[in-house]
């Protein structure tokens, strides 16, 4: 619900929005020149009488004196009974020069207020600062949904290039946008009389004037006793009339003030209504207050910018929406697939799940989480296939289920599936809630809550074995996730490691082929190390991803490759030939990488796990303080990178290389080579170091367990660490 309130009037009001911002932020820019070209008399410097005075002596019928909220002020007069108008200095009273107002000032004023088309457009205008409203309060409360609650809001954000720009802006702008768009609907609303703008009827003087001659106004005490700053408008009286007044108006009141003897014949208080009216006008358009007018400016300017990535982020998720083939009634299926999902990707899982079980003859019915029903009347399972956000939290389309589990009556038999990243502290930890919830409302588990980690496809296809023994149902469940478009690339590089060990090893090098054809890509995908290739191996359609070691950049995709026992893929790689192609695709993996900054970054990995941590070394060439930490077998068959790693050393690129051997006399684990070195490690964590740790799943464990040991000194603990993104996993 919340996401639909943010994307609706989002993409409706974008083009609505966006004219309205950046006319706004013209104007609050404009605003902000318009200050700093005037001068501004100290309070008590200058008053009204004696600016009146000197414009009187220069024209002999002043209309008015109007100070702007910037500060200028401006004298209207007749010479000759031809109107015209004059800068007036507001130090002397003296003229500057003509007024003349910029025709694009008045033109981009119109536009952001009516689209220039008059009161049809005035209301466009409001409802365009409503639908801004409407964004900002959803987008934040998303956003705080998103990251783990308000107290998370201001965690580093995760995700696409398009998700971090929308939620980085976002979070930068929110306050000047929801400032804009909340007093730009009360002024819309005051523009038609539906709020009060308290603004006073223009009224002749209560009381007679004396009708004597008059004086100047330099000698009239009322207009003395008046300083400039306060001053809005003041207007003369007319021509030979003696019983017209001087109406002066300030901040706080309009007064009628005789023009023969000086003293104030009448006034009336501004009222609360118009206090608050011009309270809101000075939020809204920043006048007279530079930071408010710059804070409201560059908010404004993000508009756009949100605009386009929220557009962008909304057509990638209706893209990645599955459509379900022969999905059966819920209240007819035999088995209900119940899905967890906010970026879809589940749903491509359960598409998959829901082919298989309907080919084996099963009546399914596949809907959102939130969908659940009471009762199924002739359902015999019930399979859950969810993803988890923010802190553990549950996605978009499962809001409602513990909810809604509350109130449902008939107990299936049902399995859950979670989706999430090992890299966050609570990995699939809103799948465990459901479980939890579930066993706590008495529902048969069919087997234990199985885990995939980053959309493993592999992992996937393991418990659709595990199902298919449970229900006496074959599953195989080969999940594609949408095969992407591959690139041909050809292996020009092998560097072997690991055969005296029995552990074969490779790091392989992979270019563009040297005779692509004419419509053949011509250059690499962008890609950076840390990120993963996806490699299909011939006549199989399960990819099998790889960290990669190096960028783009480098002209080259280079992974390091460990032969597993059986392994279709890696036993492919390793015998590859030189000038041998793979098809191959990128997934970006943003969560993997070195945050900016000068921090130092504690690198950790074993084995193959030295792939991409290579790779973020290479590209130091800033010298940022690297220490990396690695494990391998043995120093003579299988340290991998090690000349390039010693010339890191040298050249500055690595600060400290530390390694551990276990096949050695008195060797021992990369965990172990941490916690001997548990001061070091310790002494560069309270600078504020960056922890990525890189390999299999149980040098991982060994390390976290030895970092909790290193860090409860310090009061610090891994989950906050894993939160804060300072300790960060690849791990397989
Ligand atoms: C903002 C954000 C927060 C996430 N939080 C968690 C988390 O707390 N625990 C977890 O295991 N995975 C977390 N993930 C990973 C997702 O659960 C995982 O990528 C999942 O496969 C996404 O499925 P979906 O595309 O169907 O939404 C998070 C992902 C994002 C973008």
């Amino acid at each position: 619900m919340l996401r639909r309130l943010h994307s609706l009037p989002g993409l409706f009001a974008a083009l609505l929005i966006a004219a309205l911002a950046l006319t706004g932020a013209f104007l609050a820019f404009d605003s902000i020149v318009d200050r700093s070209g005037s001068t501004i008399p100290a309070t008590g410097q200058v008053s009204v009488a004696a600016i009146a005075e000197a414009v009187q002596a220069r024209h002999a019928e002043v209309e008015r004196i109007v100070r702007t909220a910037s500060g200028t002020v401006i004298a209207y007069y007749f010479e000759a009974d031809l109107p015209g108008a004059e800068l007036v200095d507001p130090l002397t009273g003296q003229a500057i020069g003509p007024h003349e107002p910029s025709n694009l000032t008045r033109t981009v004023t119109n536009l952001h207020r009516s689209f220039l088309m008059g009161d049809a457009g005035r209301v466009a205008a409001g409802l365009g600062a409503a639908a801004m409203l409407v964004l900002c309060v959803s987008g934040a409360m998303l956003l705080a949904a998103r990251l783990g609650g308000w107290v998370a809001i201001l965690r580093p954000s995760r995700g696409s290039l398009s998700q971090r720009l929308h939620c980085e802006l976002g979070r930068f702008a929110v306050i000047g946008l929801t400032l804009s768009a909340l007093t730009g609907c009360w002024m819309s609303l005051a523009t038609f009389g539906v709020l009060p703008d308290g603004a006073a009827a223009e009224v002749a003087a209560l009381v007679p004037p004396s009708g004597a001659a008059r004086l100047p106004p330099g000698q009239l005490a009322a207009l003395q006793a008046v300083d400039l700053s306060a001053l809005r408008e003041l207007t003369f009286p007319y021509g030979a009339d003696l019983t017209d007044t001087y109406t002066l108006t300030t901040a706080q009141d309009i007064a009628h003030v005789d023009a023969a003897t000086g003293q104030v014949l009448d006034f009336t208080p501004n009222g609360l209504a118009r206090q608050v009216h011009e309270t809101i006008v000075m939020l809204h358009t920043g006048r007279g207050v530079w930071p408010l007018a710059l804070l409201l400016g560059l908010a404004a300017l993000t508009a756009p910018v949100l605009a386009g990535a929220g557009g962008v982020i909304w057509w990638r998720r209706r893209a990645a929406l599955p459509t379900i083939r022969q999905n059966v009634g819920a209240q007819s299926a035999d088995t209900i697939i119940l899905v967890g999902s906010e970026g879809n990707s589940t749903w491509g899982f359960a598409v998959t799940l829901h082919a298989a079980l309907t080919k084996a003859g099963h009546r399914v019915h596949a809907g959102p989480m939130n969908s659940l029903a009471p009762r199924y009347a002739q359902a015999k399972r019930l399979l859950i296939l969810t993803a988890t956000y923010g802190d553990g939290d549950a996605p978009e389309s499962a809001k409602l289920f513990l909810q809604r589990l509350e109130r449902a009556s008939g107990a299936l038999p049902v399995a859950v599936l979670g989706f999430g990243d090992r890299s966050f502290p609570k990995f699939c930890g809103f799948a465990e809630q459901v479980t939890e919830a579930l066993r706590a409302k008495g529902w048969p588990v069919l087997f234990d809550t199985w885990q995939v980690d980053r959309k493993s496809a592999q992992t996937f296809a393991d418990w659709g074995k595990v199902l298919g023994e449970e229900i006496g149902t074959k599953l195989e469940l080969a999940h594609v996730a949408a095969r992407p478009k591959t690139t041909a690339l050809e292996l020009s590089g092998r560097v072997e490691y690991g055969a005296e060990s029995q552990t074969p090893t490779a790091i392989l090098s992979f270019a563009l082929p040297a005779s692509g054809g004419f419509w053949r890509r011509r250059r690499l995908p962008r890609f950076e190390a840390g990120d993963l290739v996806g490699i299909l191996a011939p006549g199989s359609d399960l990819p099998r991803f790889y960290s990669l070691a190096s960028a783009s950049t480098d002209g080259v995709l280079e992974i390091c490759v460990r032969k597993q026992p059986g392994g279709l893929c890696s036993g492919f790689l390793h015998e590859l030939p030189p000038g041998g192609r793979i098809e191959a695709f990128i997934r970006p993996n943003p969560s993997f990488r070195p945050s900016r900054g000068k921090a130092p970054v504690i690198l950790i990995g074993a084995g193959t796990g030295i792939g991409p941590l290579a790779g973020f070394i290479r590209h130091n060439t800033r010298h940022r303080p690297m220490h990396l930490y690695w494990g391998g077998r043995h120093p003579g068959s299988d340290f991998l990178y090690g000349p390039q790693l010693h010339q890191y050393v040298e050249d500055g690129r690595l600060a400290r290389l530390n390694t551990a051997f276990s096949r050695v006399p008195g060797g021992g684990y990369v965990q172990d080579r941490l916690a001997a070195d548990s001061a070091g490690v310790r002494d560069l964590m309270q600078q504020g170091a960056q922890v990525l740790v890189c390999g299999g799943r149980d040098m991982a464990g060994g390390v976290a367990r030895a970092f909790e040991a290193i860090l409860h000194p310090l009061g610090l603990d891994l989950a906050t660490l894993k939160s804060e993104g300072r300790y960060r996993e690849d791990v397989y």
